[in-house]
């Protein structure tokens, strides 16, 4: 009898949810025009910078006031659309074989109606299987994975060697960006996700408990 063949652990992909499952920039922009009519806007081709209200301090310092009350108001997040491609992509990965699949996201500080809203929006659009995967936290680094697919271009915490890599996914604000390698982008959900999450197969340690695969 040879040695029992083992088999590798699963990959773990932490799926950030605004600008990456939801469509926050849209959302702020749609939110801010109906709000307030006639005020300097950013368009989305010119978003540069993770935090818009940076932006639109930048524009005029009132109007980060202005963009902050409307990411802030009741409904915002429950009301965002998802990104194309987002939602099937996510149902198709939780369905491959050896891939645990959590969304990944962090709550407003001032959370009155994000963070149900957050929950909402996943039951609404991924159903209840999905809300048991989520993962709120103003701290990813500190959560276990081997990927972080997020938006955003710096993600820093209590953890200075996060276990996962980070992907950046691409949106308005990042797309100017250049990656210095070996850091890797998702262009949209119609980019190669799935090789992606490959890429991590092999160089998985395997699992010290592994269950043997079956003698042939
Ligand atoms: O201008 C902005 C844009 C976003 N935010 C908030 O930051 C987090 C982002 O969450 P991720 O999980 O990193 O996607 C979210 O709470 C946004 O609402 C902000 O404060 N200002
Ligand atoms: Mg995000």
């Amino acid at each position: 009898m040879g040695t029992p063949a083992r088999r590798a652990r699963p990959v773990r992909v932490l799926v950030d949810m605004d600008c990456v499952l939801a469509d926050f920039e849209a959302g702020l922009l749609r939110g801010f025009l109906q709000r307030f009519p006639g005020e300097p806007h950013v368009p989305l081709e010119e978003r540069r910078g993770f935090y818009a209200h940076e932006q639109y301090r930048a524009l005029r310092p009132d109007l980060a006031d202005k963009v902050t009350t409307v990411f802030e108001a009741p409904g915002f997040f429950l009301d965002l659309e998802p990104i194309p491609g987002a939602l099937e992509a996510m149902r198709e990965m939780s369905d491959m074989q050896d891939t645990q699949v959590f969304i990944c996201t962090s709550p407003l500080m001032k959370y009155d109606h994000c963070v149900a809203e957050k929950y909402r929006w996943v039951e609404k659009h991924l159903g209840p299987q999905f809300v048991e995967r989520i993962i709120m936290t103003r701290d990813k680094t500190v959560i276990s994975g081997d990927l972080l697919i997020d938006d955003k271009e710096v993600i820093q915490g209590q953890e200075e060697t996060p276990s996962w890599e980070h992907i950046l996914f691409t949106c308005c604000h990042n797309q100017h960006l250049a990656l210095p390698p070996p850091r890797r982008r998702l262009r949209s959900w119609s980019d190669n996700w799935r090789e992606i999450i490959d890429s991590k197969r092999g160089a998985l340690p395997l699992d010290p408990d592994g269950l043997g695969l079956p003698q042939q």
